[in-house]
């Protein structure tokens, strides 16, 4: 049996975009060889056609009665875009919505890895009585955190997944108790798990940044500091590892400041240092805290502050309102007017520049020594959002796309974004994010993409690989939800709502492995396996290469695929034989061409006839390629046109000189000539293919290569080996930081290159060292990698001619 026509070649990393439907083939044919049906359902329900057919405008004018007043004045905002804005919104809600509302925090702990994201939930969760004890990662007592429920998690002592939880935290302040429910996502440091900081941060209302003591701001600090700008996601940060030798806040607030370029300063000063680190004063109300009790569970207020820090108090309160006075407009002028801001005043002030993205507080403590947790959770409280306080819209699919604001009132119709998936015992589970309305058991929702019509037959709330069984979730909530088919990234709406929201940003895989399971009776569960993972992670890819007839699995880094290849052991049973890693290359021309093609076959019947003719250019940058018409007088009719077209897109997903994906290049065809019979459109599409080789090959083609962002941290004693070890690999070092006692170095270094390092800089650094890479672009390959590529390429080709 052959493959389908549209699979023939690599395409080895397939874009989202045009892989659409040739992934469903692709599947669909990795699904066939593996003669498992029920992947192949499902492989497809995932990707079904794009295509939306809106129910039409039904129930919503009789509802709206029924939605009462706040229904009539989202209308309103909708309609006066002066009145569109998030306090026109607060104002109207009732005051029962308006205080619930008040009293949700949505929020994600994100940081560079082993910055103590998990030790921190763990803390938060055991202050908030969620759990009785406390567990470490990778702790004595082998149990491991909460939020790394996964085995692998616990071994490797790496959280790769993010895990969703919640918890109530009452607030104390001057006698008073205010409860807050809080929604927090724990999500991994590696970059190989990037997607789950993506899709935690496109939900939630703001975030925890962690940073260490010692180390500062870090390669992954700078990545979840893009990912949080993308997604306009307000945040505190926490300096966690205070106990640590070396520990120096004031450096990393002075880097938050310099290095991600965002206004920072502390709102608290510590009290004795790394292992006498005991207390810390509060810069907002001048107040000194004290940890007592076996987990630091008992914060001791005291009104002194010790006279050993009170000259750093004083500077750091005065370095606190200036900055903020360079950020807010009110402390601007309280500052101007020489006044000495009220607690109210400061805190009012933290909170609207820290919303409104322009500063971040910062907090400091240990979460392993059980140091100062409570305080940050206050500072959540105090200073991140709530849902009515973020700017939320979706674009109205009946009013040409038009953005629409989503308001979290429970008697709106219901709008909630699925934003994660993931498999479990009792079947498939989504995450959603409630933005509008309420979610109920029961309820019938419409998915935007299918306009599948599905019913809610249960909803959850998760604590880690925990749940709790909920009737209904409120607007501005995130619970999960059993028994719906949908793809990560879906909105559903109750029906009434031609409404649709913005997906989270998937990163485009840089390496991938061909991949089988070693026992043949394995091929069900190895199918199922990868139906699975392709549905929970859109950065895991998949398909099947009819060349050498191989299945390939592509992805963020080695670890990522790494991960993939012992859970398909764990937990379908299934071992694999995987070849070595390949990466992605690209090809692209370097001059302009000229062409002029004529396909003319004749072979008894119908025969074929195209001519095409124009020329073939860089287009300038790497995004994506290019092609247009230019045909005057109608030498070439449009739907001939059309598939010209048509074949240079094929084209570019097969490049003639490697067989990688072609980007960069631009096609322009400005004549032709048709035959009165024998044209067809695959004639044309066939000849416009053969034109594209030919002068591809003209045009001085080259391979690009993946350029990565390489960031290595080791004990300062390991500098001369892990510089000997990156020039080795012609990596090439932009920088070097000399900390304590570590250093950092940046690099620019190929993937090719860096294949098999981390083992090399365990062995270097004694298994002390760290090193995260990032895809950072395209750039030429070397001259003597180009000729290896393309005679192997050759090879490959002349060996399959010959079969
Ligand atoms: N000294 C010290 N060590 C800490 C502290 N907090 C966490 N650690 C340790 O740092 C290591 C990493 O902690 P994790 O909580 O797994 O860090 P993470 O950021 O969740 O890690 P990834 O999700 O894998 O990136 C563990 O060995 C912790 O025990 C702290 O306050 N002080």
């Amino acid at each position: 049996m052959s493959a389908p026509n549209a699979l023939r070649g690599p395409s080895r990393l397939l874009g989202p975009l045009l892989r659409v439907p040739k992934s469903v083939l692709a599947q669909q044919w990795v699904c066939r060889r593996c003669a498992s049906t029920a992947a192949l359902q499902t492989s497809l329900a995932g990707v079904k056609s794009q295509a939306t057919q809106w129910p039409l405008d039904r129930r919503w004018q009789q509802r709206r009665g029924a939605a009462g007043a706040a229904a009539a004045m989202l209308e309103e905002a909708q309609d006066d875009p002066d009145s569109l804005s998030v306090k026109t919104i607060i104002d109207n809600l009732t005051p029962e919505e308006a205080y619930r509302l008040s009293k949700v925090r949505n929020i994600g702990i994100a940081a560079h890895i082993d910055s103590g994201k998990t030790t921190v939930t763990e803390r938060v969760l055991y202050y908030t009585g969620r759990i009785k004890a406390i567990h470490e990662v990778r702790g004595k007592d082998a149990v491991g955190a909460k939020m790394d429920s996964m085995d692998l998690e616990r071994e490797k002592g790496i959280t790769i997944q993010s895990a969703a939880t919640f918890c109530d935290w009452v607030k104390k302040e001057e006698g008073k108790e205010e409860t807050y429910h809080i929604n927090l996502i724990d999500t991994p440091g590696h970059i190989d798990f990037t997607i789950e900081v993506e899709r935690a941060l496109r939900v939630l209302d703001g975030a925890v940044m962690i940073l260490c003591a010692v180390s500062g701001v870090q390669s992954q600090t700078m990545t979840v500091d893009r990912q949080m700008r993308r997604y306009n996601v307000p945040r505190i940060s926490f300096i966690n590892k205070m106990d640590r030798m070396g520990a120096n806040p004031f450096k990393a607030v002075d880097q938050i400041n310099k290095k991600l370029k965002l206004a920072a300063a502390a709102v608290q000063v510590p009290v004795g240092a790394e292992d006498e680190f005991r207390g810390l004063v509060d810069l907002v109300t001048m107040k000194t805290y004290y940890a007592e009790g076996e987990n630091g569970e008992i914060l001791v207020t005291k009104d002194e502050i010790p006279s050993e820090v009170q000259q750093l108090v004083q500077e750091r309160r005065a370095m606190l309102i200036e900055t903020l006075a360079d950020v807010d407009e009110e402390m601007a002028n309280l500052f101007l007017d020489e006044q000495e801001p009220t607690v109210e005043q400061l805190k009012a002030a933290i909170r609207r520049a820290t919303i409104a993205l322009k500063f971040t507080p910062v907090f400091m403590g240990s979460a392993l020594a059980n140091k100062f947790v409570q305080p940050m959770l206050d500072g959540v409280c105090d200073y991140l959002p709530n849902p009515s306080e973020v700017s939320n819209t979706a674009l109205d699919r009946r009013q040409a796309e038009a953005p629409v604001k989503l308001v979290p009132y429970n008697s709106l119709p219901f709008v909630g974004l699925a934003f994660k998936l993931e498999e479990s015992n009792f079947g498939q589970l989504t995450y959603i994010r409630v933005y509008q309305g309420k979610l109920k058991k029961g309820l019938n929702v419409f998915n935007a993409r299918t306009d599948k019509k599905v019913k809610i037959p249960r909803i959850v709330r998760m604590h880690s690989n925990e749940m709790e069984e909920v009737s209904e979730i409120g607007a501005g909530e995130i619970c999960a939800v059993f028994g719906i088919d949908c793809a990560s990234g879906d909105t559903f709406t109750d029906g009434q709502l031609g409404y649709s929201m913005s997906s989270m940003f998937v990163p485009e895989p840089v390496i991938s492995l061909s991949i089988k399971p070693k026992n043949n009776k394995d091929l069900p569960n190895f199918s199922k396996a990868i139906a699975r993972f392709q549905r929970e992670d859109p950065t895991f890819r998949v398909h099947f290469d009819t060349e050498s007839e191989q299945t390939i699995i592509s992805g963020m880094g080695e670890l990522h695929l790494e991960v993939y290849v012992e859970r398909m052991r764990r937990e379908y049973k299934v071992d694999c034989e995987t070849g070595p890693p390949q990466v992605a290359y690209r090809e692209t021309i370097t001059k302009k061409v000229d062409f002029n093609h004529l396909l003319k076959k004749q072979t008894g019947g119908a025969g074929d006839y195209a001519r095409v003719a124009g020329w073939m250019e860089p287009k300038g940058n790497l995004e994506g390629n290019h092609f247009e018409e230019q045909v005057v007088g109608g030498a070439i009719s449009e739907k001939f046109l059309f598939a010209c077209e048509k074949g240079f897109h094929l084209s570019c997903e097969k490049g003639p000189l490697i067989g990688h994906k072609v980007l960069g290049a631009s096609m322009v065809v400005n004549d032709g000539a048709t035959h009165m019979t024998d044209s067809s459109e695959m004639s044309f599409k066939n000849a416009t293919q053969q034109a594209f080789r030919q002068a591809f090959m003209q045009a001085d083609p080259i391979v690009l290569e993946p350029l990565m962002k390489t960031v290595v941290t080791a004990p300062t004693e390991f500098q001369g080996n892990v510089v000997g070890l990156l020039q080795k690999r012609n990596a090439v070092i932009n920088d070097t930081e000399v900390g304590v006692d570590d250093f950092t170095v940046w690099a620019d270094a190929s993937l090719q290159g860096m294949f098999g390092f981390s083992g090399n800089l365990r062995a270097a650094t004694q298994g002390k060292g760290e090193f995260s890479m990032e895809f950072s672009h395209y750039e030429r390959a070397p001259a003597q990698l180009q000729k290896e590529l393309v005679s192997a390429y050759v090879k490959s080709q002349t060996d399959r001619n010959k079969k």
